[in-house]
């Protein structure tokens, strides 16, 4: 295990007949956001939900700080802060209870509780609402609160299972600027089906389609993992398409306008040299060549498409 805050080792689960998820296995080792995305019914959540001691595995071993979460789960699940899809919130209490007994559920030692609630409270800026009920915030807050009883009793992993989800624009920036914030102090775990999501706020990404992890790496290895495959080439003087098509060895031109090609390439890294020199030489007047690289959807699809 070494000195990894979370190991996930050969993963699997079968709700009926069916596998949900199938031999996941990673490790967490630093502080950060890490992103676990994949669309809906891809397995985040049973994946979170083992992770945090909630399912019982089919197959497969979790250790959280070295300790295996289903031989010795209370002494494991200290160290976990969960905020499930539905967060488990009690909306007549008010906040500062609701914390309370978060810490307390936690088993935190009672002499640390008024502390600990302060700091939950400060750090996810709701100190100002801690004598309202609940049920008498916006969602935005309450996904706070949702977010302060994961972290109350300072948990180095914290798992939070799409956590923006049915928020208004301006709350979904204010919750992941906090998430940003909790990830300086801890490891997250977050868990979407937004790639823009995963663009915005994580540091690295698993992805997980049909039950099956077909992608682990930094952002921007995730960015890089499909080559750019066409550039855009416009020529105030252009000699047609016929012509660019011949030029070099291509996959396709696209006419875009009397004055816009897009060029489709395999991997040569010298192709748009040979546009530029080419142009050059003909005095076709190059106005602009753009590389065209492929959309976090694009790569989404064909790292899909590349399981099993
Ligand atoms: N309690 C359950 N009983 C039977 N099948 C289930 C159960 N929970 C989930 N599944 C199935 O397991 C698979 C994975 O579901 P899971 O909820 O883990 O996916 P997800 O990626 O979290 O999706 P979403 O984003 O929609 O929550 C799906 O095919 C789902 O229908």
């Amino acid at each position: 295990m070494g000195s990894s805050i979370v190991s996930v080792k050969n993963l699997s689960h079968r709700y009926s007949v069916q596998w949900a998820i199938k031999d996941i296995s990673f490790d967490i080792t630093k502080k950060g956001v890490m992103g676990l995305l994949g669309s809906n019914g891809a397995g985040k959540s049973t994946t979170m939900n083992i992770i945090c001691g909630v399912l019982n595995q089919t197959e497969g071993e979790v250790f959280i700080n070295g300790i295996n979460l289903r031989e010795n789960p209370v002494e494991a699940k200290k160290y976990i802060g969960f905020l499930p899809q539905q967060p488990p919130l009690y909306t007549d209490l008010t906040v500062e209870e609701y914390l309370r007994n978060a810490a307390f559920l936690r088993l935190m030692d009672k002499s640390e509780v008024n502390k600990a609630v302060d700091i939950a409270l400060e750090r996810c800026s709701i100190t100002h609402f801690r004598d309202r009920l609940i049920k008498n915030l916006s969602g935005g807050y309450q996904q706070r609160v949702g977010i302060a009883q994961a972290i109350v009793h300072n948990p180095s992993f914290v798992v939070l299972d799409e956590p923006t989800n049915g928020l208004d624009p301006n709350q979904i920036v204010d919750i992941r600027n906090l998430i940003r914030e909790i990830a300086e102090e801890h490891s997250v775990l977050l868990s979407t089906h937004i790639l823009s999501e995963v663009q915005a706020i994580c540091n690295d990404i698993k992805m997980i389609d049909n039950g099956h992890l077909v992608f682990s790496g930094s952002m921007e290895d995730f960015d890089n993992y499909i080559a750019p495959d066409s550039f855009v080439i416009e020529l105030n003087h252009s000699p047609g398409k016929e012509v660019l098509a011949r030029l070099a060895p291509n996959k396709g031109v696209e006419a875009l306008s009397e004055k816009r090609f897009r060029i489709f390439f395999n991997e040569d890294n010298t192709i748009t040299e040979k546009y530029i020199e080419e142009s050059v030489m003909n005095d076709w007047d190059l106005k602009e060549l753009v590389v065209e690289r492929c959309s976090l959807d694009q790569i989404f699809a064909q790292l899909s498409g590349k399981v099993k």
